[in-house]
């Protein structure tokens, strides 16, 4: 069997345009464009480059883009002073401050300074709470935009074993309890895991956000089942994923390359989420 290739470029596109038609009514309604604040401190290249793609689809879709920079040895009050004044600014609906932060930093007390409101990307506490709790929230938007690929291949997720390889706050927690609310059943692996060979053979369902290049093999893989690799691995052979997608695919019966997959979800679901706290600010429909 030979996997078909979820195609997250083509997904993301009609995300994308969703989204910007609902950007146009958006504008109609309330007179204004929603605007997306992007922090970046320090000046990481493979950071620059996301930021910089973020802020093209921001336009793109309607939306205003403000980038703030600040130097890799800025202070951390520094930093809090302008989430501050973006929490303060009402033309401003989503605050992102790229991550990872400069080692002298203090992430936690920055994404905790972030208005829950305008936390696009759903990492404060109050988003993660509501989330696992089935309140509405802003949620993460790589496991967002996972969802949203696993949908296009099962309508129905209902009762399928998914194994969701990682436990990040912004990746493998959020994707474990999204998978749950799908009612799924849910396995959470990480490094500490015994014998996950075994339990990958076991899942409908591969969620790889480990971080380790092409590091899931393809006889790991259940026959037919949908792999779903979230790692972006810059290596010497190049942008790899966490899983071996030449022996992966050969096995599975969905599965999303690296590049084209999931990255271009993040960035449309960024956008989405934009929209989404722009609606509930302003206090008007959402239309996704
Ligand atoms: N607060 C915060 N939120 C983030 O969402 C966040 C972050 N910090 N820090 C960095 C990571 C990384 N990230 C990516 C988004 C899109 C692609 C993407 O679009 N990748 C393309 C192209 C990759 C390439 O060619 O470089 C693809 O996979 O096809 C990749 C990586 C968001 N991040
Ligand atoms: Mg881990």
């Amino acid at each position: 069997m030979t996997a078909s290739i979820i195609d997250g470029k083509a997904v993301a596109a009609t995300l994308r345009s969703q989204v910007a038609e609902g950007v146009a009514t958006f504008q109609a309604q309330t007179g204004r464009a929603p605007g997306l604040a992007v922090v970046l401190v320090g000046e990481d290249a493979a950071s620059s480059v996301y930021v910089r793609s973020k802020g093209k689809a921001t336009v793109a879709a309607g939306m205003i883009s403000v980038e703030h920079r600040l130097p890799a040895d800025a202070e951390q009050a520094a930093l809090m002073a302008l989430v501050a004044a973006l929490n303060a600014d009402p033309a401003i609906d989503g605050i992102l401050v790229q991550l990872p932060l400069p080692s002298h930093m203090d992430a936690q007390a920055v994404i905790s300074a972030i208005d829950p409101n305008k936390d696009v990307d759903g990492f404060h506490p109050a988003n993660a709470g509501r989330l696992a709790t089935g309140l509405p929230a802003l949620v993460p938007c790589t496991p967002l935009g996972c969802l949203m690929l696993l949908r296009s291949v099962h309508p129905s997720l209902s009762g399928l074993d998914a194994v969701v390889v990682g436990r990040s706050n912004i990746v493998g927690k959020p994707m474990a309890q999204l998978l749950l609310g799908e009612s799924c059943t849910v396995t959470i692996a990480h490094s500490r895991t015994r014998d996950l060979p075994a339990r990958l053979r076991a899942a409908d369902i591969v969620v790889a956000a480990v971080g380790i290049p092409q590091m899931i093999q393809g006889d790991w893989i259940k026959p037919g089942a949908t792999v779903i690799d979230v790692g972006i691995n810059r290596t010497a052979a190049g942008l790899v994923g966490d899983v071996d997608f030449a022996g992966a695919v050969e096995v599975a019966g969905a599965i999303t390359p690296v590049p084209g997959g999931v990255g271009p979800m993040t960035i449309a679901c960024l956008l989405r989420n934009t929209l989404e706290a722009a609606c509930r600010r302003d206090g008007v429909a959402f239309p996704l």
